[in-house]
């Protein structure tokens, strides 16, 4: 399928993994879209009537077919070299893959001065909310301890998710007396200041949830997202690729697309 006259042309790599799929799939249901080039490691059947080619074939590929954006969900070191291949061939590369290490973060920044590269630990658009609410929690009740708790699927590669990474990161940008990250618990162990606790849980085919606890004294609050299907990062990945395809070289975030759209996502 090469899409000719969709508004939006895309390639997808990691096409027959759970996220591949679902962009795919979302992007057969969305008017002006179309997948022109879709590629997975392993030889994979069609999806949602798209052929599955062969990784090894993304070069050609992006040649001959010219796509808008690519959009990948896949793992650190193909992301990387799917961003090397992007920039190669001049095309913007959406990234939702997590777990990367700084050199291979430093590989997809080298891309981005090629091509506009987006990375996004997290496509849903409440988990954006979440991030607002933890800054605007975490100003408000300095001295509360902080912990964090995210649940997945027991098939999730890295731990803690990318998402709670950020969602870290968020906390520490606020709260400078908080410099330890504490991954779980054991023995005796009482809170030392300086400490948040995270968590990571692995059960069942839970699809993504984050919980940020703070907790004084006599009172506690807890912000929790939990992602019903996997249909709502895609439908970001989406939102980005379209936002993406018209950037100059750079590199951006899902509150780039989200500041574009009006809201106020301060990523
Ligand atoms: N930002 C966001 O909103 C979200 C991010 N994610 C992230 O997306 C990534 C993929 O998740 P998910 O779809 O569940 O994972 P899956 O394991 O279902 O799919 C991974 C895909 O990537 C391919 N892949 C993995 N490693 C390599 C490699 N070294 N070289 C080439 N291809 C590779 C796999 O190919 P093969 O079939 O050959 O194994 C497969 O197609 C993860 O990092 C996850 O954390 C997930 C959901 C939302
Ligand atoms: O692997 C997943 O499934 C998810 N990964 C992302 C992460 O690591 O934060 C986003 C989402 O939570 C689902």
């Amino acid at each position: 399928m090469s899409g000719g006259d969709a508004d939006l042309r895309l390639a997808v790599t990691g096409a027959g993994g759970r996220m591949g799929r679902e962009v795919i799939e979302a992007a057969a249901d969305r008017e002006g879209v179309a997948v022109a080039v879709a590629v997975n490691r392993t030889p994979t059947d069609p999806v949602a009537g798209v052929a599955v080619e062969g990784a090894d074939r993304l070069d050609e590929l992006l040649a001959a077919a010219e796509p808008d954006a690519l959009v990948d969900f896949t793992g650190p070191e193909s992301a990387v070299a799917y961003a090397e291949a992007c920039a190669d061939a001049g095309v913007p590369m959406v990234t939702g893959t997590t777990g990367f290490a700084d050199a291979q973060l430093a590989g997809l920044r080298a891309a981005s001065e090629a091509v506009p590269v987006l990375k996004a630990s997290n496509f849903a658009r409440g988990v954006a909310a979440l991030r607002r609410a933890v800054r605007e929690a975490a100003a408000a009740l300095p001295g509360y301890d902080v912990e964090l708790t995210e649940t997945h699927h027991n098939a999730k590669r890295d731990a803690p998710s990318g998402t709670a990474k950020s969602i870290l990161g968020d906390v520490e940008s606020v709260r400078d007396d908080l410099d330890e990250r504490v991954h779980g618990r054991e023995g005796d162990a009482p809170r030392e200041a300086g400490e948040i606790g995270v968590h990571a849980r692995r059960a069942g085919d839970v699809t993504g949830e984050h919980e940020v606890l703070f907790a004084g004294n006599r009172e506690s609050i807890e912000l929790t997202h939990r992602a019903g299907d996997r249909g709502v990062f895609a439908e970001g990945a989406l939102d980005a690729a379209d936002w993406l395809a018209d950037r100059d070289p750079g590199w951006y975030g899902f509150g780039d697309v989200l500041d574009a759209d009006g809201g106020d996502a301060g990523q």
